[in-house]
Order: C-alpha cells, then structure tokens, then sequence
C-alpha cells in the first residue's frame, strides 16, 4: 500500500503522514511485534481494531481531558484514504511534547527490573515486598524520553520531566496521564482486563494540552486477562499470549529473522484483539 502523502514519522507497526492543512494521518498497519521483533507475518484487521480502540477511548476519556482543560488530536477515522479506511485517523498536528507519559499501575517488566536494583522506580518510591504483577497501592507516573527507532525508551525522573517541559506543564502532564489511567483501569477491569500500565503522548496546540497518538491500545498498554492475573509471575498477555508461546516452542533464538506464524496462532491472536476491542466497548468489531 502506497499512500500519496509524505511520510512524517514510521514506527514498528504504524506510521504517520503530512495530510497537509495541519493535519497528519496515523495508519495502524496488521503488523506484530513480539520480542522487539516485527514478525513476518500479519494479524488481519490488527490495525483496524486498534484504530477504533483509540477512537473509542477519546470519546470515553473527553470528559476527563475537560476537566483538565485539555483536549484530544482526533479530527476524524472516517475522512481516510480509501487504501487505509478502518485503520487510519485524521489528526491535528501539535507541538510534541518529548517526553512519554507512562502510568503504572502495577509492577511489571522494566519497573520490576529497576524496582529490585533500587526499591524504586527511578525517582518513584515503592513500599518493600513487591513481586512482578504485584498491583501499586497507587498508579505512579513514570515517564520517559522518545528513544530514536528501535531502542528502547529511556525512564526519566520527575526533576528531569521538569527540566524539559517546565514545572507547570509537568505537572499536569502527570495528573492528567494518572487521571486518564485511572479511568482507563476502571473501564478496563469491568470488561475482565487489567490495565497494567499504557503510555500517552501529548503535544500542544497553542496554550491547549492535547492527547495524541493512539490510546490504551494493547500496543501502547500491558493488558492482562483479569481472570488470571496473579502475581509472583509474569503475567500472560491478553493479546500476545499465543505468539510468544509459539515463537518459544519454535526454537526461534530471538537474535535471527523471527519466523512466519502458523495459521491457527494468526487466527487465535485475531481473535483475541477483536475480544478485546468488543469486552472494553461492548460493541461487535464487526
Ligand atoms: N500522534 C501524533 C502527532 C500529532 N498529533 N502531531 C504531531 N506529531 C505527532 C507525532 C508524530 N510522531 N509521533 C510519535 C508517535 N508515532 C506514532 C506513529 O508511529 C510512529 C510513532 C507523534
């Protein structure tokens, strides 16, 4: 699929294009990452489902956004090209904020890391006792810097949050991000998912905070099925679950070109974002 719009920005999974008048067009492609690899192979309607996710929480979340006095970038998902209806949305181009507002919830991955060398997570304090899945006595803000492709995003203290956006701005990054998470984790954990953490980006227009990118989508989130979550271990991924299984049974070195999926675990793992996207909306995808 070639797009008639110049390229902006390209991540693993999406990218984003000038779509001119101070718009941009982020396009969620069927790619899956699994061990910070892209696999080969594509989930079908991956990026469509995760795309209407992102529409859906903008809808759920404005009336936290206007209680913080800002807003969100989402112009339209339905004013698309024709090459990416269903998987793109048309969005105003802000200032970027260069900081990545990650809020967690609970203990997990890099956090249980640093949380064992140091009891804390960067600057944020965590009582004794914790294990991986264990759930925070309170979300915490945790943000990072934008790591350039392919790296892995760097934690940031809240003294350096300050030192590159100011002490106003950083503070209202935090509360708005725990106050979105928060609502994020309640709608979630009604639909049987446990929103362990996500990452928000935001940017500006003019004096105006607006939330950008996608939005607690299992890409930009760590969901766990609720029914299972216990902690002491790593958890299973909602969404992930049947790919890394199978890429550890394959034998796959995680240093090599990862191999094609089979059939069954492309359908099984279809399955499972669309159970996602129709447990947290209560809407059928289809
Ligand atoms: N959203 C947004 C947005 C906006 N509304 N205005 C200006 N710039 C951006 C922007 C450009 N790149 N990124 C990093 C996130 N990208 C997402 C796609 O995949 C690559 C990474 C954000």
């Amino acid at each position: 699929m070639t797009l008639d719009l110049p390229l902006v920005a390209r991540g693993k999974v999406r990218e984003v294009y000038d779509a001119g008048d101070d718009r941009l067009l982020l396009v969620a492609s069927d790619r899956i990452s699994a061990y910070d690899h892209v696999l080969p192979t594509p989930i079908p309607d991956k990026g469509a489902v995760l795309t209407r996710l992102s529409v859906w929480w903008f809808d759920q979340l404005a009336q936290v956004l206007a209680e913080h006095g800002a807003q969100h970038h989402l112009v339209s998902a339905d004013d698309v090209p024709a090459e990416v209806a269903g998987r793109a949305m048309l969005v105003r181009r802000l200032v970027m904020e260069p900081v990545e507002c990650v809020a967690r919830g609970y203990l997990s991955g890099s956090g249980t890391v640093e949380y064992g060398r140091t009891g804390a997570i960067v600057d944020v304090e965590l009582p004794a006792g914790l294990v991986e899945g264990s759930r925070l006595p309170e979300p915490v803000f945790t943000p990072s810097t934008k790591a350039e492709v392919g790296e892995h995003d760097e934690a940031i203290s809240f003294a350096r949050t300050v030192e590159l956006v100011g002490a106003q701005r950083a503070e209202q990054l935090r509360e708005l991000t725990l106050a979105l998470y928060r609502r994020g984790h309640e709608v979630a954990q009604r639909a049987g998912i446990v929103l362990a953490d996500t990452k928000f980006e935001f940017g500006t227009d003019g004096d105006v905070l607006v939330l950008a990118d996608e939005v607690m989508t299992p890409d930009s989130s760590r969901f766990w099925p609720a029914a299972t979550w216990a902690p002491g271990a790593v958890q299973p991924s909602y969404d992930k679950q049947y790919v890394r299984d199978w890429l550890t049974s394959s034998g796959w070195d995680r240093q090599s070109p990862p191999p094609e999926l089979p059939e069954d675990v492309v359908a099984a793992t279809r399955e499972r974002y669309v159970a996602a996207y129709e447990a947290l909306t209560g809407s059928p995808f289809a």
